[in-house]
């Protein structure tokens, strides 16, 4: 098994396992070059199986969502039998344990949440991709309370834009639209939005607005709309909930609707920016600068190289020294990325 591990060993000082779900198991590691913590997300691929594409799906989306509310990936390994994802850290865990340990949260922190949610979700809408499985365990915590939205294996980026999509996938059925659980087809952003009012209505209450043990009585309450108005909801609260949970998806709010909604700017004044704070486009200078003199080849090399985007250790060095550079840490590499061939 040790040769499955060398490609990832030779940059990475791997630690503790922090989480394992269904077919993966999440790592802390270290990028050795930058002194950056990541998390290695390590997927056998027998064990996976038939799951296998919706792993692939999540690769080709995670490469073109650059999004500050987005889990970023810096690199992705293969070998016969392993996938490893390489992915920013999170040391805050899943929304869902924080609302957990708390019961509930004060519409003020439901609100700052929710506003990351809302500008993560509205820049994939308008790359083309619908998420469809949002929800509280797909919401991890980075170590500066910023929400970071992961698990794409089941989003969808249809051909024809927002085209209709028949319901393929098993997301959450406690968030799964109206529309989707019968299994007509369905728009994937008006889907998601639907998922939004599940998971609005989970940060100020702390518990589901449809659940049952039993399935088919999950997907009647779900059908029929009609969820408990605990007491400590405000007025405006509840307007936004029965925007987002309209059964009918063509009454239901619609993003743009949201970003400046009166519940959404309340004590904010500003509405939500959704705008990517990372610039992809062009490469920076310095990064460019510190490999090119690193590997000891001119900078339109080192440009070219990078501008491939394999997401191999270049991609990975790029992405973590830009990381220390805009957190005021030195752009510097250590010896060990010339180690390559
Ligand atoms: O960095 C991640 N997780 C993570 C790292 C450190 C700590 C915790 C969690 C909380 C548990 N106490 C130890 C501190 C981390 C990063 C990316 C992804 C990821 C990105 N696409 N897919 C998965 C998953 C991650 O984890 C999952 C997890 C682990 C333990 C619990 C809750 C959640």
């Amino acid at each position: 098994v040790v040769e499955e591990y060398n490609e990832i060993a030779r940059h990475y000082r791997i630690k503790e396992t922090v989480g394992s779900g269904g077919f993966a198991k999440v790592k802390r590691a270290v990028h050795l070059p930058t002194g950056e913590t990541v998390a290695i997300k390590i997927m056998d691929k027998v064990a996976l199986g038939a799951d296998l594409p919706r792993v692939k799906t999540e690769i080709e989306a995670m490469k073109n969502l650059h999004h500050h509310h987005i889990c970023r990936l810096y690199q992705v390994v293969e070998t016969s039998r392993k996938i490893f994802m390489v992915l920013e850290y999170c040391s805050g865990g899943e929304l869902f344990d924080y609302i957990v340990q708390r019961d509930r949260l004060s519409e003020i922190e439901s609100r700052a949440f929710f506003r990351q949610i809302v500008s993560a979700v509205t820049y994939m809408h308008y790359l083309g991709y619908a998420h469809r499985d949002l929800k509280p365990e797909n919401l991890l915590i980075d170590d500066e309370q910023n929400l970071k939205l992961i698990d794409f294996g089941l989003c969808a980026k249809p051909k024809g834009g927002m085209s209709d999509q028949l319901y393929t996938c098993c997301g959450s059925p406690a968030y799964a639209a109206p529309e989707l659980i019968a299994g007509k087809s369905y728009m994937g952003n008006e889907a998601d939005l639907w998922s939004m009012g599940v998971l609005l209505y989970a940060l100020l209450n702390g518990f589901l607005p449809f659940d049952d043990d039993n399935i088919g009585m999950l997907y009647r309450k779900i059908k029929s709309g009609k969820y408990d108005t605990p007491d400590w909801l405000s007025s405006e609260s509840l307007i936004l909930l029965k925007q987002l949970l309209q059964v009918d998806p063509k009454r239901r709010i619609t993003v743009d609707e949201l970003l400046n909604h009166v519940w959404i700017t309340k004590e904010m004044g500003v509405p939500v920016e959704w705008n990517s704070k990372y610039q992809t486009s062009v490469l920076d200078d310095d990064v460019v600068t510190e490999m090119s003199v690193h590997r000891k080849v001119s900078r339109e090399t080192m440009k070219a190289e990078l501008e491939k985007w394999n997401y191999d250790y270049l991609t990975a060095a790029y992405f973590l020294l830009l990381k220390k550079k805009t957190s005021g840490r030195p752009v510097r590499l250590q010896m060990t990325l010339d180690s390559e061939p």
